[in-house]
């Protein structure tokens, strides 16, 4: 494309420089810039890209795109914006053909469920004949091709490359993701969004936003995004607190659809009933009532199938049929995943609990199973909310019989530390193991645990990686503990317990992939 196209699609920019100036590709990175490329300052939280212009423009850059106007002596085209991430994410819709014409947008924010909530409705779609792609924690799929994911949400420049590729590869929708930090950021700014699910709003990423005040005003954003379209339903859990406030503010909108166990809500789950295999309630819908079963479980759970089948409904999928095809959902990777056979004497759950609501949220589940003990393995996260961590010891010690306090990712936190405050939490001091190494500490756990008992590992779910000192290395919980049961029940060689493990994880694999 040439400067003169790409001008009409921004919010009143200021040009100086050729119009005929040829852009391939556009960066963020003036580490990536070069000869084609449109160079977009970004200000940052640690810094500030417009610093970086001087070095972009050495290395080539064709046209740069900032929020300050240019030095009088400057030869590169050069367009001055009011905000440049808003810019970015225009600039690199349109460079990319608009792809989110052509797709279905179904989104979800909120501090817990968005993964799971995500999964079940590019599950639903798929399903329900419309081909789907995924943005998501644990994996981006692009209809049928699966790549890494890097983000909850990516950077403007990224989704819309994605969303381009899924478009080519013949989805008519996408299930995504929506983070605060991506709202706040404006890594969505421009998406259509046909459905968006609110599931809950708890404390965390406080770090980021402050105050939870300030961390609902960037939940706020998906939803006056909603509200400013044509067309597009909201979804809010109307048992949340921060939920019932959304209702509030949109209610005028006639976009709302209310969901959770309350009497009068559009979509309301009555008797819930669960176990080791799976989750059967009532759903109460459209003046009629379905009986639901999913494979996953928990009453959050409850609410995640709740939102998802609200809003691929309101997309136009059957609520009967979609109700049909809850029952085959997949296993969403280290969500509540069963690491051991029904058989096995004792239990054992990987779960990406990481907030102290969350660890409430997996130990009232796992103790409506009946257990005869719970130990509990967890960690904070380094560099990350200081605040949440004594709260998710508490949490964690008033849902479990023993707790054993170990590292999640330290990343450049001293680990020691990241215990220190999370024991604060603790109140009774003689429930609790301190170890430091992940591996270890999983090991205590499930070399006392007795038949009937059950072990949460929480924090880190489908992760195959601890960050130690901004270095990743290679740890997933699931694999340890399969790793360390084999070498438990006898097989004390740790080469082959390894290789048996693996085995028996590309099993579970074959038996309950994800969604492909
Ligand atoms: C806190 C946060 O969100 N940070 C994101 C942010 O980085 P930043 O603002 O700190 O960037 P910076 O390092 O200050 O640099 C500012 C600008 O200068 C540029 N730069 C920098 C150096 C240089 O030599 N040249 C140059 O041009 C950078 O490319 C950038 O454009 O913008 C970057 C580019 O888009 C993101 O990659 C980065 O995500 C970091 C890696 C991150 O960890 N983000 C997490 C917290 C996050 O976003 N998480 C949410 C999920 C949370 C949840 O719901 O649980 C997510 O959506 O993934
Ligand atoms: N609706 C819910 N309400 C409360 N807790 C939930 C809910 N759904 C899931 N959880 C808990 O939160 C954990 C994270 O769930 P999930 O990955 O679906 O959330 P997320 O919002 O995507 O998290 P993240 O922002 O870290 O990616 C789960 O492992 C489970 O313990
Ligand atoms: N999206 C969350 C994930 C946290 C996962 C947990 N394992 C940790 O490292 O704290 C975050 O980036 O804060
Ligand atoms: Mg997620």
């Amino acid at each position: 494309m040439i400067l003169r196209d790409l001008i009409p699609h921004l919010d009143k920019p200021v040009v100086s420089g050729s119009l005929d100036t040829v852009i391939n590709s556009l960066t963020y990175d003036s580490r990536s810039a070069g000869p084609g490329v449109a160079f977009v300052a970004l200000r940052g939280k640690t810094a500030d890209g417009h610093d970086f212009i001087p070095k972009a423009i050495a290395a080539g850059a064709a046209v740069i795109i900032s929020e300050q106007a240019p030095p009088d002596d400057v030869k590169v085209p050069w367009v001055h914006v009011k905000y440049s991430r808003v810019a970015l994410a225009q600039a690199a819709a349109f460079l990319h053909g608009e792809p989110a014409k052509n797709l279905s947008i179904a989104a979800v924010t909120g501090t817990n469920g968005k993964t799971t909530t995500a999964f079940l409705m590019h599950h639903l779609l798929n399903a329900g004949q419309k081909r789907c792609g995924l943005l998501s924690t644990v994996v981006y799929d692009l209809g049928g091709q699966q790549v890494p994911s890097t983000h909850t949400t990516p950077e403007s420049l990224e989704i819309q490359g994605l969303l381009s590729q899924m478009r080519d590869n013949g989805c008519r929708a996408v299930a995504m993701e929506i983070s605060s930090h991506a709202l706040d950021q404006h890594r969505v700014h421009g998406l259509p969004i046909a459905a968006g699910v609110f599931t809950n709003l708890t404390q965390d990423h406080l770090d980021y936003h402050g105050t939870m005040e300030e961390y609902y005003v960037a939940k706020v954003r998906m939803f006056e995004m909603i509200a400013s379209q044509a067309k597009g339903a909201m979804v809010i859990n109307a048992d949340d607190a921060w939920g019932r406030k959304l209702i509030q503010r949109y209610e005028e909108t006639g976009k709302v659809i209310k969901f959770g166990y309350g009497v009068g809500f559009d979509y309301r789950a009555v008797n819930v009933r669960y176990d080791l295999t799976g989750t059967t309630f009532e759903l109460e819908a459209k003046g009629r009532t379905f009986l639901v079963r999913t494979p996953l479980i928990g009453d959050f759970n409850v609410y995640n199938s709740l939102g998802a089948l609200a809003a691929v409904q309101a997309m136009g999928l059957n609520l009967r049929e979609t109700v049909a095809h809850l029952k085959n959902a997949p296993q969403v990777p280290g969500r509540l995943e069963r690491v051991t056979e029904a058989t096995t004497k004792f239990q054992v759950f990987v779960d990406y609990a990481h907030t102290p609501d969350a660890i409430e949220n997996a130990l009232r589940t796992l103790r409506a199973l009946r257990p005869r003990r719970i130990i509990t393995v967890f960690g904070c996260g380094g560099g990350r909310d200081r605040s949440k961590r004594p709260l998710m010891a508490a949490a964690a010690e008033a849902g479990s019989d023993i707790c054993v306090l170990t590292s999640d990712n330290p990343r450049n936190d001293d680990p020691q530390v990241i215990i220190a405050d999370a024991v604060k939490g603790f109140t009774r001091p003689k429930n609790h193991v301190i170890m430091v190494d992940r591996r270890e500490a999983i090991k205590i756990a499930l070399e006392n645990a007795r038949g009937g008992d059950l072990v949460l590992i929480a924090g880190k779910g489908h992760e195959d990686y601890q960050e130690i000192q901004g270095k990743k290395h290679p740890f997933d919980d699931r694999r340890v503990v399969r790793q360390l049961m084999i070498q438990i029940a006898g097989n004390r060689d740790v080469e082959r317990a390894e290789k048996q493990a693996e085995r028996e994880i590309r099993d579970a694999e074959r038996r309950r992939p994800y969604d492909r």
